[in-house]
């Protein structure tokens, strides 16, 4: 301890030698100089005991270890970025290989035995000033820059011996004990202010300290760009931590994740790394469960839409979230939404919630799952029709005229427009038109005859009709091949909306809005499919919005983009929009092309 004003040079001379020989002779060798100070440290104790006996313990180096709690980082648009720091080595190690038992190359991969915690402490002696809590306030304004500046670390700590004092931490710049570092005017005014003690203070910054950018810089060898940011994905309270990591990267995966883990942990729950590219049709990545839990079914929020869905089976990505906003917020409420690739409803179930009535499709069982467990929690059930087809046979069947509709043509007059329906809704229905009713909630089970010989309410007469001529169709065996969703089905809530929003006098042959084709690495190709396939006759209004996902690579224009779809649908476009949705690598960007349907798309003569 030093006395203010009063002390002797003795321990003062000693952490002078150690100074110098920690910051010269020793500087390169951690090992000895860490031993070198561990001595010196006992040297001083025993000087310091000779210079002022007990009973006040005179010299007594407070170890502080510094948790990491709050080294977190930085969120930033779905994306984790590390706080980044200068590359500082610590003087416990000078490069990667101390930090790691064995480099990762090596025969273990577990991270347990990769990474030594140890290593990554560093240890400061400092010294501190031991004043009277009372002015700790005024004291630390006084010695504004002076004290200890780092990230997660108190200039204010407990004296562990009075109570009633605190130790007021000093910079590394304050070299000496006798503070000559500290301009002489500050020391004044402090001096004014009350009689204070000088004490050695020692800090251990330890693993838990440092952040991932920096644990991470020191394990890597030199050279190999630190991973800087990963993708999250909500999981329940919790996140998943997507890693994507190159070929350079792979053989430290395991301690990355670690690393990862331990500075983020509760807030990341798993850390995945994504294998390879994505090339089976669901577009679903493979991951590898690198550190944590492996359970990965999560809880993502867009624009206030709750999603549901396990990341190992569904398509899911989070950087898509503006752009889904930003093509709903093109549809208005009655609208009538096709979407032919919808994942787990990204589009559609916002679309619900604005009033559309969405007609949503996609080839992979779990994405359909997901997207009617979506429609559920955001109570959309009663606006959603789910398919589970591929797209072409999706979009034939939403513009198939039902044998229903053709034979009533000859027998009966046609249930004509939104209007039409709306009317008779209200009114008593007449014989010929109680034949072609059914109820909602029966239909789904029901055969084609079968809903001709029911009657409930006329206004839900066609869809029934409809769906159940699209069950019987059913291609590939699925019984959710074409499904409602089976909530939807309670009548008194369902009926009160569907009014309101026109559900149940929705003829998808007759009129559809928009149409979204997101699978922007073949969806252009799914073009052909508008072929000749709306029936003129039955078309009601202009033809529909397609807004067609695809990637533009170097070698690409929107206009050879633009021929390739005519040459598809075999009809020139007349008006159309390209909109840049993000880059998805240096020479390739996701755009999505929005054009109208051209009218030679339509099919003139009924077959
Ligand atoms: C790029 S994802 C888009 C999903 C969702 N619309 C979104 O924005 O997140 C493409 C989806 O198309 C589905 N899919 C792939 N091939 C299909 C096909 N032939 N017919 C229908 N859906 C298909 C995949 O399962 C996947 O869910």
């Amino acid at each position: 301890m030093h006395n203010f004003g009063h002390g002797s040079n003795l321990p003062f001379l000693v952490e002078h030698l150690n100074l110098f020989l920690v910051t010269t002779i020793f500087k390169k060798t951690p090992y000895i100089q860490q031993g070198f100070m561990t001595f010196m440290v006992l040297i001083k104790q025993l000087v310091t005991r000779v210079e002022s006996p007990p009973p006040r313990t005179q010299y007594q180096p407070l170890q502080l270890e510094i948790g990491g709690d709050d080294s977190r980082p930085i969120k930033m648009d779905g994306t984790i970025r590390f706080a980044k720091e200068e590359h500082k080595e610590s003087p416990t190690f000078n490069n990667h290989s101390a930090a790691v038992e064995t480099t990762a190359m090596g025969s273990s991969n577990n991270p347990e035995v990769i990474l030594d915690e140890t290593k990554f402490e560093e240890k400061l002696n400092l010294w501190a000033l031991r004043i009277p809590c009372k002015l700790c306030k005024l004291a630390t304004r006084i010695l504004n820059g002076y004290l200890i500046d780092k990230p997660r670390v108190k200039p204010i700590a407990e004296d562990p011996l009075c109570q009633k004092n605190r130790y007021l931490v000093l910079s590394e710049k304050v070299k000496s004990q006798d503070l000559s570092d500290i301009p002489e005017k500050k020391l004044d005014e402090l001096k004014g202010l009350c009689e204070f003690e000088v004490v050695p203070y020692s800090l251990t910054l330890g693993y838990s300290y440092w952040s991932a950018d920096h644990v991470l810089k020191q394990i890597l060898p030199h050279g190999v760009d630190v991973p800087s940011s990963f993708e999250t994905i909500v999981k329940a309270n919790s996140h998943i931590a997507h890693l994507n990591l190159h070929d350079e990267l792979l053989p430290y995966k395991d301690v990355i994740a670690k690393v990862i883990y331990d500075k983020n942990y509760p807030r990341i729950k798993s850390v995945v790394n994504k294998v390879g590219t994505i090339t089976n049709e669901f577009r679903v990545p493979e991951f590898e469960v690198l550190a944590g839990e492996h359970d990965m079914i999560t809880e993502v929020k867009q624009y206030g839409v709750t999603f549901k869905l396990d990341f190992s089976l569904v398509y899911w990505n989070s950087r898509l979230e503006h752009e889904h906003s930003r093509l709903v917020s093109q549809f208005k409420a009655g609208e009538t939404i096709c979407d032919m690739f919808a994942g787990i409803g990204p589009f559609a179930i916002p679309a619900a919630q604005k009033g559309c009535i969405v007609y949503a499709n996609d080839l992979n069982p779990d994405s359909v799952k997901y997207l009617k467990v979506n429609a559920k929690i955001n109570k959309v059930d009663d606006h959603i029709f789910t398919y589970n087809l591929d797209a072409r046979k999706f979009i034939s069947q939403m513009m198939e005229v039902p044998n229903s509709e053709i034979k009533l043509e000859s027998n009966v007059p046609i249930l004509e427009t939104r209007e039409t329906c709306e009317i008779q809704d209200h009114v008593d229905l007449n014989s010929e038109n109680e034949k072609l009713t059914a109820d909602l909630g029966h239909s789904i089970n029901s055969s084609a005859e079968n809903i001709q010989s029911s009657t409930t309410n006329a206004a839900t007469s066609v869809i029934a009709v409809k769906r159940s001529f699209s069950s019987s169709h059913e291609e590939n065996g699925n019984a959710n091949g074409t499904d409602n969703l089976e909530s939807g089905g309670t009548k008194g809530k369902a009926n009160k909306r569907k009014r309101g929003s026109h559900i149940s006098d929705t003829k998808t042959w007759e009129h559809i809005d928009h149409v979204i084709m997101n699978l922007p690495a073949s969806a252009i190709e799914f073009l052909d499919a508008f072929k000749g396939l709306i029936h003129k006759k039955y078309w009601k209004g202009p033809l529909p919005w397609i807004h067609c996902y695809c990637f533009i690579r170097a070698t690409e224009t929107p206009e050879s983009i633009i021929s390739s779809a005519e040459s598809l649908l075999n009809a020139h476009i007349q008006e159309s929009i390209f909109h840049k949705v993000r880059d998805v690598a240096p020479n390739k960007a996701m755009f999505c092309l929005s054009f109208r349907l051209p009218e030679a798309c339509f099919v003139e003569v009924d077959q």
